[in-house]
């Protein structure tokens, strides 16, 4: 079996990495691929190796140097993350498709990179509005993270003809059905129904 890998991106708050883990709990064939972040752990919620490879700025660009990375972002001011070619591997030698969790470029760079052994799916936020409400309700950010937040989904907003697929997360249970019949699609080759 070879090996293949999917990336959700979104606006932050538009629900990618709930939809993610729902998936992996669905579909035992999937692994998710641990990115490499320069942000700090959040308290007790996350974990080193588990949620994140959590490193300094310093081993993230000697990873640059090394050209480990297959995408790298500085997602917001400062923090740094990047998808590890050894992990996509590592979950590809284990016989497993690789599912990342990745902002609006990493998903258009992946893309580029694997081509047609990848598959992009753009998570959308029913509004603006919604998204905020997510953001404010979620709790896990400043008024200013979510300014940011908020300023860059605009702008990402615009980049959802650059991906394989597009699933609006109006309705959680709706947008994880639509997005496991997909997975399972892409990864048994049947994606004549995409
Ligand atoms: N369909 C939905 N309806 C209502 N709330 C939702 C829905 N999907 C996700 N949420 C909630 O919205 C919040 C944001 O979801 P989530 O953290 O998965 O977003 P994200 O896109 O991964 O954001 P980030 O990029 O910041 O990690 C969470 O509190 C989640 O429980
Ligand atoms: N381009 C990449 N983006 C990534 C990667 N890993 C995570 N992310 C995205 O960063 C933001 C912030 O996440 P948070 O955990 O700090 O809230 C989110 O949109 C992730 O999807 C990566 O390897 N490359």
């Amino acid at each position: 079996m070879q090996g293949k890998i999917i990336a959700f991106s979104a606006p932050s708050g538009a629900g990618k990495t709930t939809i993610v883990q729902r998936l992996l709990a669905r579909i035992p064939e999937l692994s998710f691929s641990i990115s490499a972040c320069t942000r700090d752990k959040r308290g007790r919620t996350e974990a080193n190796g588990k949620d994140y490879y959590f490193i300094s700025v310093q081993e993230f660009q000697e990873k640059i140097r090394h050209d480990s990375f297959v995408e790298w972002e500085e997602v917001y001011e400062g923090a740094f993350y990047g998808t590890l070619k050894s992990e996509v591997e590592r979950i590809w030698e284990n016989g497993h498709h690789a599912v990342l969790d990745v902002d609006v470029k990493g998903g258009v760079s992946i893309k580029e990179f694997y081509k047609d052994r990848a598959l992009a799916v753009f998570v959308k936020p029913p509004s603006l509005e919604v998204l905020e409400q997510r953001l404010r309700k979620r709790a896990t950010d400043s008024d200013a993270s979510i300014s940011a937040r908020l300023y860059k989904a605009n702008f990402e907003l615009n980049f959802e003809d650059r991906f394989d697929v597009v699933i609006t997360n109006d309705d959680l249970d709706r947008a994880v059905d639509e997005a496991e019949r997909i997975v399972r699609a892409f990864i048994t080759d049947e994606s004549a129904i995409l």
